[in-house]
């Protein structure tokens, strides 16, 4: 039965007088002012109205159906409940025009394909230019390009909120109309509206969990299965990520569907998942969170990630203490609208994970000082107590306690101060704070290796954009990918995959791994590299080039392409790269250390004071965030 059925047939059975919406009877759905679910079809929401309590029902929402049909089946059976279609007025397809779809940025316009559109009553949105479309039947030959200039590259400053990076101003780009038209006029394609009636998971009611689960995981579960938000804290190394794993596991054999993220690749690679930023498919990273919601929804936001957003029923976010509170904000908006459900992250269940007195958010404020944290989570946490990275070193697990809340002492400055002298063995990891000292150890150690360089270098492209100059495509290319346009490899060179495109294959993005042989296939080389994988296993693959894309915030697919090795050095790596990581040995350079918990962070990493290798340190690099300390003494654990 088709959406359009379950209206008729609910305003028969429900109307006490009668079908006609007309009746004077009926209060004005245009009274109610509740917020409705957002974005809307016109067709699938009635405006229900029982026993006095007036109430939007979206038939396009499972759960929001169920509710009302078994309203009907209750004990009053249907008796004083009125129900009629809502009316949308802005979505009254206005006589003598059609949707259009524009694709903004490619100064191209077309009507809209489907000729099921034509006369439909579909949501039309503001439209982008100069909004008008004549009336008919989509016609090819009324195809016409929009006057040349109309549509320009906007490029403006913006400062950080809460002055990450102390405030400085940073270049955004949007392609908007030069008009200043809304830009994004687009108005209703396909994928929209079926975007709109995707069916959204919710929890279940009951949820059984496996027997094989006990302690912190099964108190974890028991909390998630009824539906409350739980956020997992504790200090450096006492296993977070390691129960967000067991708790995942759990709540996938018992038949959710849990969806596991990370705030960077590394922190996704530990959890076998994505960032959350791919997942949600904000293309542009934290970029996206700086363009309008509708923009963001509408043309950022690919189909594939709504119908991931409306699949999932628990979504896990670990190492959430470097996501910033304006990126989470806009998450909860774009949740709720995909979702279509006005509560906070569109009424997803969340498992959040991080010691919020490590790494800082590296632009913005603390997720923590968003509204929609402290609706979903309040200063009620999980706090788990056993250290087991450190488990064996209780000298140096005293140590990480104390700087962790800035009480260090001159005894443990002191014992620090042993670590700069020791001689660390050859090859092993060094940790930077900034990002170009990595990429320079990188190097060095590169050329250190014998044997001849084979070099990869990528074949960009502008692709859907004409305005794009090659140039300006591999600039954008090179902020929007994580692999070079050259990669340089050598035999023994010891690299990382930064993307997911080995997923499949068994290989998380951020894995690392060892150059061991280059293999050749017609005129091609590729090298043949050897990945550690968890639990002390590896796997041998063949890395080939992948395509990787760059999206315009105008949403344009594929502004530009990159067909490349996707690989990267990696004898070295920056702190905020490095978190979550479990090292034996590492020399941790913390010379230019400049950001809240950033000290902490490095040294923690290593699971023995001697397995701990130090450059350039003095106390005056531990930072402890004020705010971020005053909200930890805050935090209640569950009880
Ligand atoms: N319950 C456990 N049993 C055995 N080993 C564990 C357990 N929990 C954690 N570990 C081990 O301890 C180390 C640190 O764990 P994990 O990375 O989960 O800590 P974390 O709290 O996420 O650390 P960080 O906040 O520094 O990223 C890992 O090597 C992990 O395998």
């Amino acid at each position: 039965m088709d959406t359009a059925e379950l209206w008729a047939m609910a305003t028969v059975v429900c109307s006490p007088f009668g079908a006609s919406p007309a009746s004077s009877r009926w209060a004005s759905p245009a009274s109610f002012h509740s917020p409705l679910p957002c974005p809307v079809v016109d067709g699938t929401l009635l405006w229900v109205c029982t026993a006095g309590v007036e109430s939007v029902v979206d038939l396009a929402n499972p759960r929001s159906a169920a509710t009302f049909f078994m309203t009907l089946g209750g004990p009053a059976r249907g008796k004083d409940v009125r129900v009629r279609g809502f009316p949308l007025p802005w979505c009254r397809p206005t006589p003598g025009r059609v949707p259009v779809h524009y694709t903004s940025g490619t100064k191209r316009r077309r009507l809209a394909t489907s000729a099921a559109l034509v006369g439909a009553p579909f949501p039309m949105t503001a439209i982008g230019g100069d909004g008008v479309a004549r009336m008919g039947r989509p016609d090819e030959n009324s195809f016409e390009a929009l006057p040349s200039g109309s549509i320009r590259p906007h490029v403006s400053e913006y400062r950080d909120d809460v002055g990450g990076a102390g405030g400085k101003p940073r270049r955004r780009v949007a392609w908007v109309y030069a008009e200043g038209g809304r830009g994004h006029g687009g108005v209703c394609s396909n994928k929209d509206i079926r975007a709109a009636r995707l069916p959204v998971a919710t929890m279940f009611d009951s949820v059984f969990l496996p027997s094989r689960v006990h302690g912190e995981a099964l108190r974890v579960c028991q909390v998630q299965s009824c539906r409350t938000d739980v956020c997992l804290t504790g200090p450096p190394g006492c296993g977070k990520t390691h129960l967000v794993n067991q708790v995942v596991a759990a709540l996938r054999d018992a038949g959710l569907a849990v969806t596991a993220c990370g705030s960077s690749d590394v922190a996704a690679a530990l959890v076998g998942g994505t960032t959350v930023h791919s997942w949600a498919g904000f293309c542009n990273g934290n970029a996206d969170v700086w363009s309008p919601l509708d923009t963001v929804v509408k043309n950022v936001i690919p189909y594939g990630a709504k119908v991931r957003m409306c699949d999932v029923m628990l979504l896990v976010i670990d190492v959430v203490g470097t996501l910033s509170a304006a990126f989470l904000k806009r998450f909860d908006l774009v949740l709720r609208a995909v979702r279509r459900w006005p509560a906070p992250f569109g009424g997803l269940t969340l498992l959040v994970a991080g010691d919020l007195l490590q790494l800082a958010p590296p632009f913005g404020s603390y997720a923590f000082s968003s509204d929609v944290w402290g609706l979903v989570f309040g200063n009620r946490v999980v706090i788990l107590k056993t250290n087991w990275r450190q488990m064996c070193d209780p000298q140096m697990l005293g140590l990480l306690l104390r700087l962790q809340t800035g009480q260090h002492t001159d005894a443990d400055m002191a014992l620090l101060a042993t670590r700069r002298t020791a001689v660390p063995p050859p090859d092993v990891m060094c940790l930077f704070c900034h990002t170009l000292d990595a990429p320079y150890k990188n190097v060095e150690e590169l050329r250190r290796l014998p044997g001849p360089s084979v070099v990869f270098e990528a074949v960009d492209k502008a692709e859907d954009a004409p305005y794009l100059t090659l140039a300006r495509a591999t600039e954008l290319l090179d902020g929007a990918l994580k692999y070079p346009r050259v990669v340089s490899l050598r035999v023994g060179a010891v690299l990382a995959i930064p993307t997911s495109c080995l997923t499949s294959q068994g290989v998380p993005c951020g894995t690392r791994g060892v150059v061991i042989c280059f293999r050749t296939v017609g005129r091609r080389r590729y090298p043949r590299v050897r990945f550690s994988l968890s639990a002390r296993t590896s796997k041998v693959i063949d890395v080939t080039p992948t395509l990787g894309h760059a999206v315009a915030l105008d949403g344009v697919k594929r502004a530009a392409t990159r067909m490349q090795v996707p690989l990267v050095l990696a004898w070295a790596s920056t702190i905020h790269s490095a978190q979550g990581w479990t090292l034996d040995e590492a020399t941790v350079d913390l010379s230019k250390a400049f950001a809240a918990g950033q000290a902490l962070s490095g040294l923690s990493r290593i699971s023995t004071l001697s397995g701990l290798f130090l450059i350039g340190f003095d106390e005056d690099r531990i930072i402890v965030d004020d705010a971020a300390l005053a909200f930890h003494e805050t935090l209640v654990d569950f009880s």
